[in-house]
């Protein structure tokens, strides 16, 4: 999906679930949408879509198990001091399952601020960690990622056997782009930014066309 200015305003483009949903289908469900959102909003966006989501980073996820049995510990003084960091400095907040986001996007200017304010929170209640985002940075638990994500996938029946593939435009993909290169498969970097990954595509619209391809074959 392309950037938009705030969390809430993603435009998801019409044919992005079917063309999910029937790629999956041709790949025998070996197709994961893996996302740093949370996975409610990942279902909500691409309803119509009925195939393995992994949201939050890799904490939550939709048909296998989820990563993170328990809602994290301290999540909820951990969003309330961050909702009202974001308030008291005109930024945007956005509660997440397991963690929140604080978005800068409108005034990048704040950005050493919230740095130095998360660093902060995070020194304080165990079991979170940082995680920096394009003009965000995010709150996450401990112990998931997306990479973590991939591992996780990969030993499910329907990846047996198969070389991994992974697409994404955020600096919180790299590590997943560096699993798939790492292990028989590759990486796409979607858009401007250093990547470990070996392709590049320049638009979110690029990758949606390469996966309409591959359905179309
Ligand atoms: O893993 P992803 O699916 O790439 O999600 C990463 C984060 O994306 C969202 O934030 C980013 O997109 C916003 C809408 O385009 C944009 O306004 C913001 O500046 C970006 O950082 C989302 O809000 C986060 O929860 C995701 O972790």
């Amino acid at each position: 999906m392309d950037i938009a200015p705030r969390p809430d305003a993603v435009i998801v483009p019409q044919n992005l679930p079917r063309l999910l949903e029937q790629l999956s289908e041709a790949l025998n469900g070996a197709l994961a949408v893996v996302s740093g959102r949370s996975l409610h909003e990942l279902e909500r966006f691409l309803d119509g879509f009925d195939g393995l989501m992994v949201g939050s980073h890799g904490s939550e996820a939709r048909g296998m198990e989820p990563p993170m049995a328990e809602t994290p510990q301290h999540l909820g003084a951990v969003k309330e001091d961050l909702a009202g960091f974001a308030q008291d400095h005109d930024l945007i907040f956005e509660d997440k399952s397991h963690g929140a986001a604080i978005h800068f996007r409108s005034n990048p200017a704040k950005q050493g601020k919230v740095e130095a304010f998360t660093e902060e929170l995070t020194a304080r209640y165990d079991g979170f960690t940082i995680q920096p985002a394009k003009m965000a940075v995010e709150i996450r638990p401990e112990g998931f990622s997306k990479d973590g994500a991939l591992a996780i996938l990969s030993d499910l029946v329907q990846f047996g056997g198969r070389n991994p593939v992974y697409a994404g435009d955020d600096t919180t993909d790299e590590p997943a782009l560096a699993w798939a290169e790492a292990h028989g498969g590759f990486g796409i970097k979607v858009g401007d930014g250093e990547s470990v990954a070996r392709y590049h595509l320049d638009e979110p619209m690029d990758v949606r066309a390469w996966l309409a391809a591959a359905v179309a074959r």
